[in-house]
């Protein structure tokens, strides 16, 4: 087919495919940098049947996907990961329309600013582990992993992972793979030519995977659904199951709610950490501006707590530099156009992909400021100190969308960036993070540039040394999490009851 030309710049394409072939399956976030040095900051691309807009600047991709969030929250139609794999019940790659805006408003309360803080004490419980299991153990992965989960599995279900070697934590992982594997862009026949589709399983070999993947996920959250209603203390499979919205889902729908929301928040906060890791290792200049700061407002007596935040003005830019450094969805989370759009005299075509390149924009060199570097104080002079939202010049505004755009950004992030603020404010207040070294004493190396491929993308593995900072550290971790109250029934009837007080009304 022939380039529309009312359609933005963009790579010259072949017949049929288009630019499927210069699209690579391994990191194609930076081949897409590639493309918008050449070509602009909107580009299209031509993928199969699929005409993708890819966006590198902050200032148009928040026109476009936040200020038309009307015409920019649907998502591209993905028959394998989105129709076989999850049947339509995968919220990120729900379409937009009436039922998942009853999935979203359902959601939406548990998950809001308002609930979010309330959630503290468990992430307070998790914390306090995940800083007693550094003192024997190095396995940082594993450890900020289990975190992770329980976290969220604690909210969704009420029982906690207390180990991180659970059977749950492999088929979460599993499913997750899964995904991944279903959504790869470039994999399946069936998503360059959708039609395909209704070939029986005899003739379709990727219905049978996705079947047998499908039939594994759903007993798995089916299973979580049960543990939910059967746990003591309040959480938020007993509050959906009697919200308004769950009226009209059966057990299955109500089930893959839950199971996507706890399980998109297992690998992301795991993955930031394992940036925030790398930074460590990479860049040590900030650690001891860090440690300085939580030495004079925090003290050796006691761990950091969210209330400290405010204080901690420096703690908070490394939270924001790890996001931008190296952000874990380096192409966004697809949206699609529901209607024609134009921007900048371009068209934006009805049943477009639209892409926004978080890779890119994170490394904007226009800002002039490194930005390779890990620098946290770009966030205190220019970004943090000033807001971020009341830039006059359109050219100066960073990127500041880690969590994506309008009406279908992360509905995670509060949670998120509390367990982000608490997690480094409590590395960086009781450990020294240094290189693994190997049997002769050297350093062994890591590459900052060597990450995952995938919708997230996080550093390949790789070791590191947590130190306690001091004796008096190592003693107050322990004893902190020895006299943390464990109980996760208590502690969720404790959560209830302060939402209660908030004023945030409650169905179960
Ligand atoms: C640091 C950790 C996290 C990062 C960087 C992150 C990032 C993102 C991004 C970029 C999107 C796509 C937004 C868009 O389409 O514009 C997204 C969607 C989503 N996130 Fe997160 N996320 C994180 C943690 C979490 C957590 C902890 C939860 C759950 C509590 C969560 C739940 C979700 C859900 C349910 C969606 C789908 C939203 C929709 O399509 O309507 N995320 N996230």
């Amino acid at each position: 087919r022939r380039r529309d030309r009312r359609l933005p710049p963009g790579p010259p394409r072949l017949p049929l495919i288009g630019n499927l072939h210069q699209a690579p399956l391994e990191l194609p976030a930076r081949t897409f940098h590639e493309w918008s040095r050449k070509y602009g900051p909107v580009i299209s691309a031509q993928f199969g049947m699929n005409t993708v807009i890819m966006i590198a600047d902050p200032v148009i991709a928040r026109d476009l996907l936040d200020k038309r969030g009307q015409i920019y929250s649907d998502r591209p139609r993905m028959v394998m990961a989105g129709e076989n794999l999850t049947k339509g019940m995968h919220l990120l790659l729900r379409r937009y329309n009436d039922r998942y805006r009853l999935h979203q408003r359902m959601d939406a309360p548990a998950l809001g600013p308002r609930a979010s803080p309330t959630y503290y004490p468990l992430q307070d419980l998790e914390s306090r582990q995940l800083l007693f299991d550094l003192l024997t153990s190095n396995d940082f992965d594993k450890i900020f992993g289990r975190y992770a989960a329980s976290l969220m599995y604690a909210l969704a279900y009420g029982y906690r992972l207390h180990t991180g070697n659970e059977k749950i934590m492999k088929d979460a992982h599993q499913v997750q793979q899964n995904f991944a594997y279903a959504g790869r862009v470039g994999t399946w026949i069936v998503d360059a030519i959708p039609a395909l589709n209704v070939l029986p399983p005899l003739l379709a070999p990727w219905k049978r995977t996705a079947e047998s993947f499908f039939q594994m996920e759903k007993a798995m959250h089916l299973r979580n659904l049960d543990a939910g209603r059967s746990a003591s203390g309040w959480n938020w499979t007993k509050e959906f199951t009697n919200s308004p919205e769950a009226k009209d889902m059966d057990d299955v729908e109500l089930a893959y709610n839950l199971g996507i929301v706890a399980d998109a928040g297992l690998d992301t906060t795991t993955m930031v950490m394992r940036v925030f890791t790398l930074a460590a290792l990479v860049a040590p200049d900030f650690i001891p501006k860090a440690q300085s700061e939580l030495d004079r407002v925090v003290g050796p007596d006691r761990l950091p707590v969210l209330a400290d935040r405010d204080h901690l003005p420096y703690i908070a830019a490394v939270v924001e530099e790890t996001l931008r450094w190296r952000t874990i969805a380096p192409t966004g989370a697809p949206h699609a156009t529901t209607q024609d759009d134009s921007y900048g005299g371009y068209l934006i075509p009805k049943g477009a992909t639209v892409m926004a390149l978080f890779w890119t924009m994170c490394l904007d060199d226009a800002q002039g400021d490194s930005p390779f570097h890990f620098r946290p104080e770009r966030w205190l002079v220019q970004r943090l100190g000033n807001g971020t939202s009341d830039k006059t010049s359109a050219e100066q505004q960073p990127f500041v969308n880690f969590f994506g755009y309008g009406r279908r950004i992360c509905a995670g992030r509060h949670i998120a960036r509390n367990s982000l603020f608490l997690l480094i404010a409590r590395l960086l207040w009781g450990f020294n993070i240094r290189h693994a070294v190997d049997a002769n004493g050297k350093k062994k190396k890591v590459d900052d540039m060597a990450f995952t491929s995938g919708f997230v993308s996080a550093p390949v593995p790789f070791e590191a040394i947590f130190e306690a900072r001091s004796a008096q550290a190592a003693a107050v971790i322990e004893r902190e999490w020895k006299v943390a109250e464990k109980d996760v029934g208590k502690l969720m009837d404790g959560i209830r009851e302060e939402q209660a007080a908030r004023g945030l009304s409650l169905c179960a």
